[in-house]
């Protein structure tokens, strides 16, 4: 299997007496652009970061592409891997130019390519007459793009997103949408978390709906709705396998 497998995942935080994964497995396949999604505490942020590597599973295995997330691995998966954080993971006080020389850097890019390649995707998200402005004065949808060029500088064959367009404007969210649409196009897999029903029904070849710690269903969400009579859209398929209770 090339695209992302998690095989009996299970995680317990230190100090909490409940495992917030209990054997989660689920496969997606690559070049798509899929959706993990959950009730709040479902553990969806908990399984992407172990698929990246940043925390560690008690049990279970990940593979990342055919490789397996493991020690001999991590530095290739990292490569491998473009990572959204839900949180925005720039400096505040430097410019988003400064911000991206960093990130790239890391990677081991550098010079006139670097800057052309940020030069290039700050036009793309719109951000180019704010190059040089510090992160801090930055809208929220303007640091959602900025996090997103951060994470592509190093052209991922996978990217990762954490609630990517959670609280941005109607503008920025229609333009991360397009962008994921088209690096998907390129040949890249994508793998996000919403609580957008709408947008992931949109956006999504396949989904995996999880709820405390576990799959609950996987599939494409018109085959998932069309496979339940009751259900119109995905937030219906949503609520018919996760309930209407509200989460803490
Ligand atoms: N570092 C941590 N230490 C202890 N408990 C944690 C830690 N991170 C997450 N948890 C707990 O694990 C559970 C799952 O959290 P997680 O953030 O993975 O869920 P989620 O599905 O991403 O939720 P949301 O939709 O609210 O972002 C929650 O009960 C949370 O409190």
């Amino acid at each position: 299997m090339s695209g992302i497998t998690v095989n009996e995942l299970y995680k317990t935080y230190k100090g909490s007496a409940e495992p917030t994964l209990k054997g989660l497995t689920f496969q997606f396949e690559k070049g798509k652009i899929a959706g993990l999604l959950g009730p709040n505490g479902a553990g969806k942020t908990t399984t992407i970061s172990i698929l990246c590597g940043i925390v560690k599973s008690d049990t279970g295995e990940v593979f990342i592409h055919g490789l397996k997330q493991d020690a001999a691995h991590r530095e290739a998966i990292k490569r491998l891997i473009g990572i959204v954080p839900q949180q925005i993971a720039l400096y505040p006080q430097l410019s988003a130019v400064e911000n991206l020389t960093y990130f790239g850097n890391l990677y081991g890019f550098k010079g006139k390519a670097l800057q052309q390649k940020i030069m290039y995707y700050l036009e793309l998200f719109g951000l180019e007459a704010s190059a040089h402005k510090e992160i801090h004065k930055y809208s929220g949808g303007m640091k959602r793009r900025a996090n997103i060029i951060a994470a592509i500088l190093h052209d991922p064959q996978l990217l990762v997103l954490d609630e990517p367009t959670a609280g941005v404007d109607v503008q920025s969210r229609s333009m991360i949408l397009q962008f994921l649409r088209d690096y998907n196009r390129q040949g890249a897999s994508i793998l996000y978390t919403s609580h957008l029903l709408e947008e992931a029904q949109s956006l999504c070849e396949e989904v995996v709906i999880m709820d405390a710690g576990k799959m609950i269903v996987h599939g494409h969400p018109l085959t998932l709705i069309r496979e339940h009579a009751t259900c119109n859209n995905l937030e219906d398929v949503f609520l018919h396998f996760t309930g209407h209770a509200v989460r803490d």
